[in-house]
């Protein structure tokens, strides 16, 4: 239609130019804005969205991209909740598939790609700030469509009526200063679409609509205002998060993202973050990989506290995360391919004694001071830890972490009691926990994983064994981000040891050294760091090394107490009176109090004297990481990896508190340096708090 037409569509013309004009002014009052919600009432999604505004959200729309001059960043919202790259769609007729989007027969996968693309460069300049990369969410919201909550590679995609919901029911997990943090960073990161020029009395000749626009009512179709009110509440009550789930130091953050062309070593002192790194980075890979990623540990009970610790931080990665001990996923391998292993502790200790039973009396493995617990150690980790099955790798085996020297008689003896054992298991059909890791290990060598995972993240890997290392390798090979080993030789608190070397991984060049130590009081530190003076330690990559010192502790405390007790019973009192006034300090409730024991013995002793006392206890073997208002209770070992604001550590003996000279004679030093570890560790779980008892 011209110009020239009837009165009637004349004047629909100029209420349509009237309205275009409107719409251009809008445009550059909106452009003109720098953020804030008056700037987004324009967009429909910004519209769904505006009642976020209440709970501190901020909006930053029509932005540049990151070094582009053209591309546009439709809108990206940052509050509490996280950082949430929006682009909408108006696309119809979608279906999601295998990871895949279609917009009818038409695969648009690829256009969501370029979101993804957007979200990781902001992620990757909002680590500088020491944002968590899992805090940065890309999203594609579709258009009038509501019940859409699907993953496609690292984006989510969601119905318009679906985004606030998604976004508030985050919580709160940034604090209001970190978000004016992020905020500053993303103002300069994307720069504002320039300044529409001023609106001109030139403009294109509107088509007029044949029907009215859309009225707003619309976005009360696609969520009622008590939906949207039931969003912002459960955002409210979303459970806590720690302050390290979602802000990380920037060196921290980095790490998370840094692609290492190999297997990749973490290492660092206690609490200096490892395992933090360690949680993100799972995370991170498992948003930005196809495939599965595999989070290992030694101890059993690890992989539970692990995996709820991911649940809290990053609810959307945790399902694409496998937590494992090595022996569960040794035992799960030969399970699904058919292998027979019979593991039977009992009898498998049975067979070693009758072994150790059958070794003369005259044989070099009776002399004084050694024990037989020692060369069932010596079996047990230097042998089967590694694999070996001929006396020539062990003849001139550099025997890493025991000091106590062996010459050619001793090993030939301990190879006969090798065999004999072997030879008993056997016949027994039973198998030991060693066995499992061998078998599994020779299982993957033959016939990889049908369905193989992208990396394996390996905490305290200083506890694994070669053979375990091995076989973990072994899933993974040597791809790109494949293998990270994380740990700190200092706190390995089993006989012997490896070198990565001998496990056949190199980390040349890979390795990161993180010195904060972000967990213990300096005090707390400073005695740990008195119980090792003069203690040396071999790292697994292959170096004696001394206890260092992280270069910062910035959190301050009370001093560690110790309490030299005349009687047990005296020396239970003085505890459960500790474990009291600890819990009256704010903030400390009875969860938070951990009791370390060196041995069963004294876990069963503690665990009576806390009942008598009427104090409730969950042992950690069952602690599965949901908070529990009850004193745990456990082994130094159990407690590995684990942090408590109070740590009590009682029955020790007068001389494993520090001091000292190392005993020169080999096996006197090998005691006395496992006794030191184990007791560092134990002190190095207390974030607050520390108390040693000593029974005369
Ligand atoms: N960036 C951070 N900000 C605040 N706290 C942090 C940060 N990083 C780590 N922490 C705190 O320090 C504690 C120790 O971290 P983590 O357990 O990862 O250390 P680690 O090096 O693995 O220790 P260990 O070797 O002793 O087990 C965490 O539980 C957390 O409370």
């Amino acid at each position: 239609m011209t110009a020239g037409g009837s009165a009637e569509a004349e004047a629909r013309r100029q209420a349509a130019l009237a309205e275009q004009y409107t719409a251009a002014a809008a445009e550059a009052r909106a452009a003109a804005a720098r953020y804030g919600v008056a700037a987004v009432t324009e967009k429909r999604t910004m519209q769904v969205l505006a009642p976020l505004a209440a709970i501190g959200v901020h909006f930053l729309a029509d932005r540049r991209w990151p070094g582009s001059r053209r591309a546009q960043v439709d809108l990206v919202v940052i509050g509490p909740q996280g950082v949430f790259i929006v682009d909408t769609k108006a696309w119809k007729d979608v279906s999601m598939r295998q990871g895949r989007i279609h917009r009818g027969d038409e695969d648009v996968t690829e256009d969501l790609m370029a979101l993804a693309d957007l979200a990781d460069t902001i992620e990757g300049d909002l680590a500088e700030v020491g944002l968590a990369p899992g805090e940065v969410h890309a999203v594609a919201v579709l258009a009038g469509q509501k019940g859409i909550g699907e993953r496609i590679g690292p984006v989510l995609v969601v119905g318009e009526g679906d985004i606030l919901r998604n976004i508030a029911s985050r919580g709160a997990r940034l604090t209001e200063a970190q978000v004016d943090v992020v905020l500053g960073r993303a103002l300069a990161l994307l720069p504002q679409v320039h300044a529409a020029p001023a609106p001109t009395p030139t403009l294109p000749e509107p088509v007029v609509a044949a029907s009215a626009p859309a009225p707003t009512s619309v976005i009360e179709e696609l969520i009622t205002s008590d939906e949207v009110e039931a969003a912002l509440l459960e955002g409210i009550l979303a459970q806590p998060i720690e302050d390290w789930m979602s802000f990380l130091h920037p060196n921290q953050a980095k790490l998370v993202r840094r692609s290492f062309n190999g297997p990749s070593r973490i290492r660092g002192a206690a609490g200096t973050g490892k395992t933090v790194v360690g949680l993100h980075r799972a995370a991170y890979l498992a948003g930005t990989r196809q495939g599965k990623i595999l989070f290992a540990t030694f101890i059993r009970t690890l992989p539970d506290v692990m995996r709820e610790n991911l649940r809290r931080m990053a609810p959307d990665a945790v399902d694409r995360v496998e937590f494992t001990g090595v022996h569960r996923f040794a035992l799960d391998v030969l399970a699904n391919r058919g292998v027979a292993c019979r593991i039977d502790s009992r009898r498998a200790d049975g067979a070693f004694e009758r072994a150790w039973a059958a070794v003369p009396p005259s044989s070099p493995l009776r002399a004084k001071g050694l024990t037989k617990r020692y060369w069932q150690e010596e079996l047990r980790y230097v042998i089967k830890g590694r694999g070996l099955t001929q006396f020539h790798e062990y003849s001139d085996l550099t025997r890493t972490g025991r000091t106590h020297r062996l010459g050619l008689a001793e090993r030939g003896a301990v190879w006969d009691l090798y065999m004999e054992y072997t030879r008993l298991l056997r016949e027994a059909r039973v198998h030991d926990f060693e066995d499992a890791i061998l078998l599994a290990e020779a299982e993957l060598k033959r016939q990889p994983l049908e369905d193989p995972y992208v990396a394996v993240i390996v905490d305290e890997a200083q506890d694994l064994s070669c053979a375990m290392v091995r076989m973990l390798h072994t899933v993974v090979g040597d791809a790109t981000d494949g293998l990270t080993l994380i740990g700190d030789g200092q706190q390995s608190i089993y006989p012997g040891g490896y070198t990565l070397a001998e496990a056949g991984v190199s980390v040349a060049g890979r390795g990161v050294v993180m010195d904060v130590n972000y967990r213990n009081t300096a005090e707390v530190l400073g005695f740990a760091h008195t119980v090792i003076a003069g203690s040396e330690y071999a790292d697994i990559e292959g170096e004696v090394a001394r206890g260092e010192r992280p270069a910062d502790v910035p959190r301050h405390g009370p001093e560690p107490v110790v309490a030299r007790c005349a009687t047990q019973g005296e020396h239970d009192r003085v505890m459960v009176a500790r474990v009291r006034a600890a819990t009256e300090a704010m903030g400390t409730g009875l969860g938070d109090v951990a009791v370390l024991c060196s041995s069963t013995w004294a876990v069963r002793q503690a665990v009576g004297a806390l009942k008598a006392a009427r104090l409730p206890v969950l042992e950690l073997d069952k602690y599965d990481g949901v908070p529990v208002d009850a004193v745990k209770v456990g082994t130094i070992k159990r407690a590995k990896g684990l942090e408590f604001k109070q740590v009590l550590l009682p029955y020790l003996r007068e001389a494993a508190l520090g001091g000292g000279e190392p005993p020169l004679d080999g096996l006197e030093r090998e005691r006395w340096e496992l006794e030191r570890r184990e007791l560092f560790v134990g002190a190095t779980r207390a974030r607050d708090g520390l108390w040693l008892g000593v029974a005369s």
